[in-house]
């Protein structure tokens, strides 16, 4: 008979997202914690019998059970906490290796901003896409991969109702946002480039850029939020009102969905603490907000 060699098992990959509400402060911690759990498992693989083996599914659960017990301090207490557990509170268990990710996330710090909102760190792209026809320049600026959240401030409810409708309707839920924008300059030039000989100097690209950014972060972060759609065009305005040199401007903006965990199968209270971030399937909801009399150019793909 072949032999067995070295296994482990456990839930990979479990999303989990605190938040501690400090009364209007808000702080986030966000994780991707995986569990891979050793020990007296060749039954299982060889005889079929479950008898030592603890289900990946209640490995999840512990990890958001976890979270609202005993907070996350850091990624290794974290860690070193469910290690811990799984060792000491099952004989058929001997290592248990877990792997943490921490994804960072900064207080978006706008003037009008309340504490409760966030942006991820280090994900973002810049983008630029310039077409010229000997005549007429076009230049579409944007980024991707700017990711948003607010840990409150934001309802949706007085929705349609089918007989496939399931949603409940929340006054309080997380919104979150991972912004795709390309915003178009009005500007254009008669053609050698230097963009000033038609009459018309070049934005500047720069501040162009980082005026935009704030912008969206900042009317992000100042809307209370009925929708998705509506941040969206809010966020939209806040640059065609504030950026005169940009006309239109195209935001693809996916709904995070962050999913309360049920903790009362182990009698713990869930006060808007503990999520389950879902990375699919996610509401996807795109619009182009346009300066008054202006043609849309930006593709709608
Ligand atoms: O802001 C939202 N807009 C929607 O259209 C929608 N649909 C849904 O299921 N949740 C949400 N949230």
């Amino acid at each position: 008979m072949p032999t067995l060699g070295q296994n482990q098992y456990g839930k990979a990959e479990t999303r989990v997202v605190r938040i501690v509400r400090d009364g209007a402060v808000h702080h986030i911690k966000d994780l991707n914690v995986s569990v891979a759990l050793s020990g007296d498992m060749d039954e299982v693989h060889l005889s079929g019998s479950n008898a030592n083996v603890l289900p990946t599914d209640t490995t999840k659960n512990t990890v958001y059970a976890f979270a609202k017990e005993h907070g996350i301090a850091s990624p290794e207490q974290f860690g070193i906490l469910l290690a811990r557990h799984f060792v000491t509170g099952q004989d058929a268990i001997h290592t248990a290796r877990i792997r943490i990710e921490e994804y960072g996330w900064e207080r978006i710090e706008t003037a009008g901003a309340a504490r409760h909102s966030f942006v991820r760190t280090g994900q973002e792209t810049r983008t630029a896409q310039i077409t010229f026809d000997g005549e007429r320049w076009e230049v579409i600026s944007g980024l991707t991969g700017l990711t948003v959240l607010n840990s409150t401030d934001s309802e949706f409810w007085g929705f349609v109702k089918d007989e496939y409708t399931t949603l409940p309707e929340v006054r309080d839920r997380v919104l979150a946002t991972d912004v795709h924008a390309r915003w178009r300059y009005g500007w254009c030039s008669d053609g050698d480039g230097d963009g000033d000989d038609g009459g018309e100097p070049a934005p500047d690209w720069e501040r162009g850029y980082a005026g935009a950014r704030d912008d969206l972060l900042a009317a992000f972060a100042e809307t209370y939020s009925l929708s998705l759609q509506q941040t969206l065009y809010q966020m939209g305005a806040r640059v065609i009102e504030n950026r005169p040199a940009i006309d239109e401007i195209r935001l693809s903006l996916p709904n995070k969905h962050h999913f309360l965990v049920d903790l009362e199968p182990f009698g713990l209270k869930n006060d808007n603490e503990v999520y389950f971030a879902a990375d699919r399937p996610y509401g996807l909801i795109e619009a182009t907000i346009l300066r008054d009399g202006v043609r849309p150019r930006i593709a709608t793909d």
